[in-house]
């Protein structure tokens, strides 16, 4: 089996006249990963796919895709085997739904059948043989992802792929992603929404002004960031302040909302075991920090270090 990684970057920078854009970042992704790439707007997301594209170059450092640079006349015909969702997808608005996905079912040497099950997937059907210049925002999101998904890609690329859905053709897209995932493609995907995204991620990586600030699997992350897991017993009647080492894990030992316990990951299971002694428990909700919450620890420890830079 070939372990290479599918994709890599290695030490790679994307500079221009007056910014760096990407800044000596390294990566990897292997086959069937799902891989989420977060960070505040011009965190240099983009510019990180444009890089695997091909579609522009690094001013340092190696990107490799398929065993290729991405950029190299060698890459041409790999480009077959990626789908690229852009962030704003815009289409020939004069021509209908089917139309725009046959003419870039056709680029991928693919017919019009396939194009027709693509728009059935997405959802679109009955508004197939519409130009496209009638449909919604959502629809047109649809469209744009039916055109990622031609030619079954062994790396999808997509940016922003949930903006402008409803929350059932959001659920459906992750339950796609599933799907492809399972069938061994890669994924990046691009994200400023973050609640739903984590359950369908294997690794996430932070970006803040082209820096990379994390990377690694959530577990991996919340336990680096050293994120406390809240602990919530229920039916106790306010036993929790009669005990003083519970009481340590109140945020708000003297406010109503008392019985919310933030504790370490490593005191976890001791505190789990003592609530469990009590009699009078009758549930215990065990929460770990969510993925938005350890994105605003890394971006916040960003923050912190550029404010000091500026200072000094
Ligand atoms: N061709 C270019 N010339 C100069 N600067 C550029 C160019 N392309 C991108 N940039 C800058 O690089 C930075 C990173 O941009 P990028 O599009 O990668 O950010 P992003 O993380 O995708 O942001 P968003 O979430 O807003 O899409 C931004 O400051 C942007 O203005």
């Amino acid at each position: 089996m070939n372990k290479a990684p599918l994709v890599s970057l290695s030490g790679v920078s994307k500079s221009y006249p007056k910014l760096t854009a990407l800044d000596n970042v390294s990566m990897e992704l292997n086959q069937g990963e799902v891989l989420g790439l977060f960070g505040h707007n011009g965190a240099g997301k983009t510019t990180m796919m444009k890089l695997i594209l091909g579609v522009i170059s690094p001013s340092k450092g190696q990107v490799q895709v398929m065993g290729m640079a991405p950029d190299s006349k060698a890459a041409w015909h790999s480009r077959a085997k990626v789908g690229y969702l852009p962030e704003n997808v815009s289409f020939y608005e004069h021509l209908t739904g089917l139309e725009v996905l046959t003419y870039f079912a056709r680029l991928k040497g693919l017919d019009k059948k396939d194009a027709l099950a693509l728009i059935e997937q997405v959802g679109i059907t009955h508004a197939m043989k519409r130009q496209v210049k009638t449909y919604s925002k959502g629809m047109r999101q649809r469209l744009g992802l039916a055109q990622a998904f031609i030619g079954a890609p062994k790396l999808l690329l997509l940016d922003e792929p949930t903006v402008g859905l409803d929350p059932i053709a959001t659920a459906e897209f992750y339950q796609t992603v599933d799907q492809l995932k399972n069938q061994g493609t890669s994924i990046i995907l691009c994200s400023h929404v973050l609640p739903g995204v984590e359950q369908h991620i294997d690794r996430a990586i932070i970006l803040s002004s082209g820096k990379m600030l994390a990377m690694g699997t959530l577990a991996q992350l919340r336990r680096d960031a050293n994120l406390p897991v809240a602990i919530k017993p229920c039916g106790l009647n306010g036993a929790v302040r009669e005990d003083a080492k519970l009481m340590a894990y109140l945020t708000d030992p003297s406010g109503a909302n008392e019985q919310t316990l933030y504790v370490p990951e490593q005191d976890k299971l001791a505190i789990l075991r003592q609530l469990l002694a009590y009699e009078h428990l009758t549930d215990v909700k065990v929460e770990a920090a969510s993925l938005e919450q350890v994105y605003q620890h890394y971006l916040s420890g960003a923050h912190k270090l550029t404010s000091r830079e500026k200072r000094s």
